[in-house]
């Protein structure tokens, strides 16, 4: 038997290909798996290819490692055809590996590539074409064929363990895969060389015609090596495409659903908005329909939030908004869906309830609940809730009509006094008819000249003399009769004529006034009520000022009376163009005071000269001791602030008797005068006072 020796750099060279060789494969794994269609397909091409001609490289480098007494050459054919197993066997297990795995996936994987690496062997071995053929040591070949399936095996199978486990070491493991490998491929190729027995005398056909020399094994290695780089240089760059691309998708993910939420929520209390329920109604009317269940939609509307907003600012408001939401979901059942519309309006669902008094109950809950006062930024808290309750189907067949008849209820709980619930009724929508038909005929009433100022005086109690007049407007309707300001004015703020109406009404006392001093009357000053859309006009003190121009009047004849609610509303705003109405020398009161939450403080700075305690007080003072608390300490806080108090809606002799004591100076009421139509008032002005003249 010749004798075998090997050079050991290309030994080392073999090795060191084989193993960067399993690195690479071990990356075009992880390619496939992160891949789907065409680029699998290609990835696994692309890596059998790259891998298998890599093992390919091993095995040739590691042939022409081999140094026998007689020159030695190989087939080119042969050769090349010995990458062909490899290069299917690779392509194989990258496919199955890149797949869902188990155990017996990664056993065949292993032995696919095992035998895949041994059959390459044993073709290029062939390639020598030695005459005569060699001979094989039997327990050798077993040996390089058990290496080539446990090996690849054992390297896949700490592959995938390193897949599965935590991230610290990932890296040394894969290298160590990658070593288990590529140790594996040079073994079975060394292993196998081992079983080779050249025959005394042999020679190798391959040396005349076929490949061969140390140049032929450098530039292999080269150009594999290169490859497998190239390989490995695109996979690692694919990679971060990859994931870059994944995180993309995560955060345009995590974008959509956060503006899914957006669009089907409310931002301050989380709650579903319009378009929730809008939705939800749409599918649980149908269902309700079919099975026959009622459901309930009830129309939360907070009465007097807006002065907490404008008077405590936005986030005590924001703040409050959220602890009702607490206080409406603590009145239902999980189930129940409790919604915001936006500002102050909320929403409830109501699905299978038991009954009609059922729904009352709840409303109750949500009445007391809801009423509770809350601390809120060291501030004491609350306002009481209207509610509208509409039911399905005996008050609506969809969603919309359904909404639109608990709202209209809603505004019925309100005119009856706020702090309560009404239940729908189809008079309501009659009634919501109504005021558009009134709104419209507004407009045209405004231009018609169909409006009319009554004149109110005001009286010094000790005396009785007359010491102002209040204009309040008044509608003479061709249909409707004489109409009180309460069934118009709100239509007119509501519908943007505020501004105009509030013109309308100065123009003529402007013109009345002019006239009563033509003709020889005694004036008084002479309070116009004005509401905030006015105020925040920017022309509204240039329309006065024109208005007054020609008339020849004081500015001191004209007082503003604008309500507490109004003057803390936008306070900063309001401050500025009520302190330019003084400076022009006009008169101020702050009307309904009581009523709303004044700031004591912005009070103090309001340029007023007096204060009108609300009638409500001033009728409930003879039975209800709270309230001729309030009145007392309003008094008391009209002194302290050098402000003159003038008592609303007096109607009896002992309400005008305990006023003057309590130190009110000044009264307006039934008592003493209803408002009348302006050709009944210079009587009143030419009398010394008023028990001297005759009504
Ligand atoms: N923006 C404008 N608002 C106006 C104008 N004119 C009136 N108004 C606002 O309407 C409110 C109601 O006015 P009216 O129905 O005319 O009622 C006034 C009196 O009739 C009533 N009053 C007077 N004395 C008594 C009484 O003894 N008992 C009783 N039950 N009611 C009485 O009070 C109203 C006057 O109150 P006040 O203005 O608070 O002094 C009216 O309050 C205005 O807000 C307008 O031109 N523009």
């Amino acid at each position: 038997m010749m004798a075998v020796g090997y050079n050991a750099w290309l030994v080392l060279l073999s090795i060191a290909l084989a193993v960067l060789d399993a690195y690479v494969a071990f990356s075009v794994v992880g390619r496939i798996a992160h891949s789907r269609g065409p680029a699998a397909l290609l990835w696994t091409a692309f890596g059998a290819l790259a891998m298998g001609s890599g093992v390919w490289a091993m095995h040739f480098i590691g042939m022409l490692a081999l140094q026998v007494a007689i020159p030695l050459g190989y087939d080119a054919r042969d050769t090349a055809l010995s990458g062909v197993p490899v290069m299917l066997a690779t392509g194989a297990t990258l496919w199955l590996l890149a797949r869902h795995t188990n155990h017996a996936r990664i056993v065949l994987a292993g032995s696919l590539l095992g035998l895949g690496i041994a059959a390459m062997h044993y073709m290029g071995v062939r390639a020598m074409e030695m005459r005569p053929q060699i001979g094989w040591h039997a327990g050798w070949q077993a040996a390089s064929l058990l290496l080539a399936v446990a090996g690849s095996t054992a390297a896949i199978g700490l592959h995938r363990l390193i897949l599965c486990g935590a991230r610290r070491h990932r890296w040394w493991r894969r290298i160590g895969s990658a070593l288990l490998l590529g140790g594996t491929a040079a073994g079975v190729h060394y292993l196998g060389m081992a079983a080779v027995r050249f025959p005394p005398g042999a020679v190798s056909l391959a040396a005349e015609h076929g490949l061969r020399g140390l140049g032929l094994a450098l530039a292999v290695s080269l150009v594999s090596g290169l490859l497998l780089l190239l390989t490995l240089g695109v996979s690692l760059a694919y990679r971060q495409l990859q994931r870059r691309t994944e995180a993309m998708a995560r955060e345009l993910g995590q974008a959509r659903d956060a503006l899914t939420w957006l669009a089907y929520h409310d931002e301050l209390t989380a709650l579903p908005n319009r378009a929730n329920v809008l939705d939800l109604l749409g599918r649980l009317l149908p269902t309700a329909a079919s099975e026959r269940f009622e459901v309930a939609v009830m129309f939360v509307d907070l009465d007097g939030f807006k002065s907490i907003n404008d008077t405590l600012g936005h986030e005590v408001g924001d703040e409050f908004l959220r602890s009702v939401a607490d206080a409406l979901r603590a009145s239902v059942r999980t189930r129940d869906t409790v919604a915001r519309f936006g500002g102050d309006e909320f929403v409830v669902v109501l699905e299978r309830f038991r009954s009609e008094a059922n729904l009352v109950a709840i409303c109750r809950k949500i009445l007391a609940l809801v009423s509770r006062p809350v601390q809120v930024a060291g501030h004491n808290v609350m306002a009481t809730p209207s509610i509208g309750v509409a039911m399905f189907p005996r008050d609506g067949s969809d969603a919309a009509s359904l909404l639109r008849h608990a709202d209209l209820a809603m505004y019925s709980a309100k005119e009856q006094g706020k702090a309560g619930y009404c239940f729908y009724q189809p008079r309501m929508s009659a009634t919501a008819r109504d005021r558009l038909v009134l709104s419209a005929e507004l407009r045209e009433a405004l231009q018609r000249g169909e409006l009319q100022v009554y004149y109110q005086p005001k009286v010094e109690l000790a005396s009785r003399r007359i010491v102002g007049l209040e204009a309040l407007v008044r509608w003479s309707h061709p249909t409707r009769g004489l109409l009180l300001p309460k069934s118009f004015v709100p239509l007119a703020e509501g519908s943007g004529l505020a501004g105009r109406l509030g013109e309308v009404v100065l123009q003529r006392v402007v013109a009345q006034l002019a006239q009563w001093r033509a003709r020889g009357v005694p004036l008084v000053p002479v309070a116009v009520n004005v509401s905030l859309q006015e105020i925040q006009d920017g022309h509204f003190v240039d329309g006065l000022l024109r208005t007054l121009r020609d008339s020849g009047l004081e500015h001191g004849l004209i007082e503003f009376e604008i309500t507490e609610s109004a003057a803390m509303r936008n306070a900063e705003h309001t401050l500025r163009q009520l302190r330019q109405l003084e400076a022009l020398g006009f008169r101020m009161a702050i009307d309904d005071f009581g009523t709303g939450f004044s700031s004591l403080s912005h009070l103090r700075q309001l340029p007023t000269q007096s204060i009108k305690i609300d009638q409500s007080f001033v009728q409930g003072a003879a039975h209800n001791p709270a309230d001729r608390d309030i009145t007392e300490a309003i008094i008391a806080l009209a002194r302290k602030l050098r402000l003159s108090t003038v008592a609303e809606g007096i109607e009896t002799e002992a309400q005008a008797a305990w006023l003057r004591e309590a130190g009110c100076e000044i009264g307006q009421g039934f008592l003493f005068v209803p408002p009348l139509p302006p050709e009944r008032v210079p009587a009143l002005l030419l009398a010394e006072s008023l028990q001297a003249a005759t009504l």
